[in-house]
This record gives structure tokens, C-alpha cells and sequence, in this order.
């Protein structure tokens, strides 16, 4: 694959600048006071250990609401729950006429998602679905339900991130949002072969993940059915517009 080297202004200057300081700062008054996920944060961590990390996080959480709450977004779709960080911020947003499906292999982590489900009074608006995602998903479009969603959300087992994608770009609806999690897979993503004023990276993870992740941001750059943009939020999120 050739790459084109990047021609345009660039902002390194500026993001050098963000200093720790700034950084702390952003994360203590440039979000919302969010007492349901300190509670959920903490559960989570008690509960699971490490896996705790898996949350997604609070600045994620707080651009899907603003989103959602622009485009007016009714039906919505997440593959991936984990305890249901990401799914309330999604509930609030879509209003008591929306609805979300969420989806989850594990029974576990999904019993505390439904605890705050039901503190919040979100739990009408949440359908959970206990099954493997692609499974899922195909029955749906065997449903009919081609161009039904407003918004999905992608966040779940990596390796089946390609599937995920084209199969949610038949289900969401033209003028629909597809936001994708770690698409930086903790810097692992980049790519040697893209030059960086003459230089290489020091990053070259192979791993199947960083392959299939790098692959599809790839792809998805030059996708005539979609419109796209990788913040560099979190773990990076691919936010893509359907055509
Ligand atoms: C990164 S976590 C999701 C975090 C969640 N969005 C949040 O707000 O905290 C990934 C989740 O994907 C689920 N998962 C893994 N493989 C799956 C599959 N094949 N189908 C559906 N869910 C799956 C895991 O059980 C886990 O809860």
C-alpha cells in the first residue's frame, strides 16, 4: 500500500503544549460532575481488578452524549457493555422515546450495567442481548433492519472489528453515526511504512489486533460510503458518518 506523505498544516506545536498540568486540568473541569460514574468507576474496579480499564472513558462518554444529543438520535446500537459506562451515556442522550440495544457475551459484568440502568431510570430504554455480536447483528439484518440505526457504537473483542464495521454500515442509516473505540490500540496502531518527516516511528506492533485495526483505519480513509475522523481521545475513536 502507498502512503501520501501528510501536506497540510499541523498542529504539534500546539499538542506539545498540553502540558500535565493542562492535562489534569481538561480532566477536572473540562467534564461534567458524573456522581452515577464514580459510583460505576469504583464498582468496577472492586469487582474486576484490572479489567476495570476496560470502562469506557469519561471524555468518550461525554462526546457520544453531545452527539447523540445533536443529531436527535432515537435508535442506537453498542456492541460491547462491559459494567455500562459508555451505554448510559447513550440512554441520556436518546430520551425516554429512544432505545439502545446493547450487547454483551458476559452475564457478570452486565449485572452491574443494569444496577445503574435501573438507578438512573434508563432501564426501559436498554434492551440487553447476551450473545456473540456478529451473530447478532446478522440477525438482524435478516430482520430487515438495513438503515434502522442513528448511532453505533463499536467496543468490544478487537479481533472482529472488520465484521463489526461492515456489518453496521448496512444497519445504521445514511446521515448515521459509527464511533469505534481504540483505534490507536495504545499507540500500537500506527505504521512504520507511514513517514513522519523522514523518519520511522518506533512503533511496529504486529499483533493481530494492531494489523486489523491499522487496516481498517486504512480503509476507511479512502471509504466512498462514509465520511470519518480519528480523535485522538482516549485510546483514539474513529468517528464515522455514513454518506
Ligand atoms: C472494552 S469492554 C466494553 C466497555 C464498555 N463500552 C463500557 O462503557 O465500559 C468490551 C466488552 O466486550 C464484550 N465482548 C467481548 N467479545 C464479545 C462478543 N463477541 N460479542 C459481544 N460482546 C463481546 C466483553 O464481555 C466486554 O464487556
Amino acid at each position: 500500500m502507498d502512503f501520501k506523505p501528510f501536506v497540510g498544516l499541523d498542529n504539534e506545536k500546539f499538542e506539545q503544549n498540553y502540558s500535565r498540568q493542562t492535562w489534569e486540568y481538561l480532566k477536572q473541569i473540562g467534564l461534567r460532575q458524573d456522581p452515577t460514574r464514580d459510583a460505576l468507576e469504583q464498582e468496577s474496579r472492586e469487582l474486576f481488578g484490572s479489567k476495570a480499564n476496560m470502562v469506557t472513558q469519561r471524555q468518550e462518554c461525554q462526546l457520544f452524549e453531545l452527539i447523540l444529543r445533536f443529531a436527535g438520535a432515537k435508535n442506537c446500537i453498542e456492541i460491547g457493555v462491559f459494567t455500562g459506562s459508555s451505554s448510559i451515556s447513550i440512554a441520556r442522550a436518546i430520551g425516554p422515546q429512544g432505545r439502545l440495544i446493547a450487547i454483551d457475551v458476559n452475564e457478570a459484568f452486565t449485572n452491574v450495567a443494569k444496577k445503574y440502568w435501573k438507578q438512573e431510570g434508563l432501564e426501559d430504554r436498554i434492551e440487553l442481548v447476551l450473545r456473540p455480536a456478529v451473530e447478532y447483528l446478522e440477525e438482524l439484518l435478516s430482520q430487515g433492519k438495513e438503515n434502522f440505526f442513528d448511532f453505533a457504537y463499536i467496543d468490544a473483542d478487537k479481533i472482529n472489528y472488520q465484521r463489526y464495521y461492515d456489518l453496521l454500515i448496512r444497519l445504521v442509516r445514511p446521515g448515521g453515526i459509527i464511533a469505534i473505540d481504540n483505534v490507536l490500540w495504545y499507540g500500537s496502531v500506527p505504521d512504520v511504512n507511514v513517514l513522519w518527516y523522514g523518519s520511522v516511528p518506533d512503533v511496529n506492533d504486529s499483533s493481530p489486533e494492531a494489523l486489523l485495526i491499522r487496516a481498517l483505519n486504512l480503509a476507511m480513509q479512502s471509504d466512498p460510503r462514509v465520511n470519518n475522523f480519528i480523535l485522538p481521545i482516549a485510546d483514539g475513536i474513529n468517528l464515522v458518518y455514513k454518506n
